[in-house]
């Protein structure tokens, strides 16, 4: 496959996520953001603004991972996701970061909020979807970071945790929402509707525990 049609490929199985998660309510109004690996210096990225649920093929920008340059503009004028500098330190981290998702569901948002310490996921079946978790016995603390208009800055305190926390399927961003990633663009999804599921239960089990 040349750059043209793989950049082809990987917008259309973003549009699909994106679909998806509109439909179950994950990306209101124009909130999250997907992107995908090209190749080893290059990221396909959503345009700023652009409504999830209906991106098409001029919704999406070609990036560079090292130089952060556009390389290929659809419309030209168009601009990178605001929120760019989280998906470049994550390809950035190496070569397994084939896709990274950014969703703003309810769930998310509200149990950030409670949480700004971190949100502990335990005793769930769906937590064996996430990489590296084998029992729903597993306690998954997913870190919750401080949400920040400076998003480079956000992006370092962000990868300086998840290196030193190798192996972290996911993040929150205090009353903002998650960034997952995966290997493909189909692990990254999983990963989101993992989450999701979980972070869902996770607020009816505190709701009903009143
Ligand atoms: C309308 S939500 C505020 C911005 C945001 O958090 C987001 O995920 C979408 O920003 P983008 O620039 O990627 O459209
Ligand atoms: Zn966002």
């Amino acid at each position: 496959m040349d750059g043209m049609e793989q950049m082809g490929a990987r917008g259309e199985e973003l549009s699909r996520a994106g679909r998806l998660f509109f439909d179950r309510g994950w990306v209101p109004a124009t909130a999250g953001n997907f992107s995908a690996r090209l190749d080893a210096r290059h990221m396909v990225i959503t345009a700023s603004g652009r409504h999830k649920g209906e991106l098409g093929a001029g919704d999406f920008l070609v990036v560079g991972l090292e130089d952060e340059t556009l390389k290929d503009v659809r419309p030209p004028g168009g601009k990178p996701s605001a929120e760019t500098a989280l998906h470049l330190r994550r390809y950035r981290s190496g070569p397994d970061v084939g896709a990274v998702l950014h969703t703003h569901s309810l769930a998310a948002t509200v149990l950030s909020r409670l949480n700004p310490g971190g949100v502990v996921l335990e005793g769930y079946e769906v937590l064996k979807a996430l990489p590296g978790v084998d029992s729903h016995t597993a306690r998954l603390e997913v870190p919750v970071f401080g949400n920040d208009q400076d998003i480079p800055r956000l992006a370092a305190r962000v990868e300086a945790h998840l290196s030193a926390h190798p192996g972290l399927p996911g993040y929150l961003i205090e009353g903002h929402g998650l960034y997952t990633w995966g290997r493909s663009v189909a692990e990254a999804r999983r990963h989101v509707e993992a989450f999701e599921f979980l972070l869902a239960c996770e607020l009816e089990v505190r709701r009903l525990s009143r």
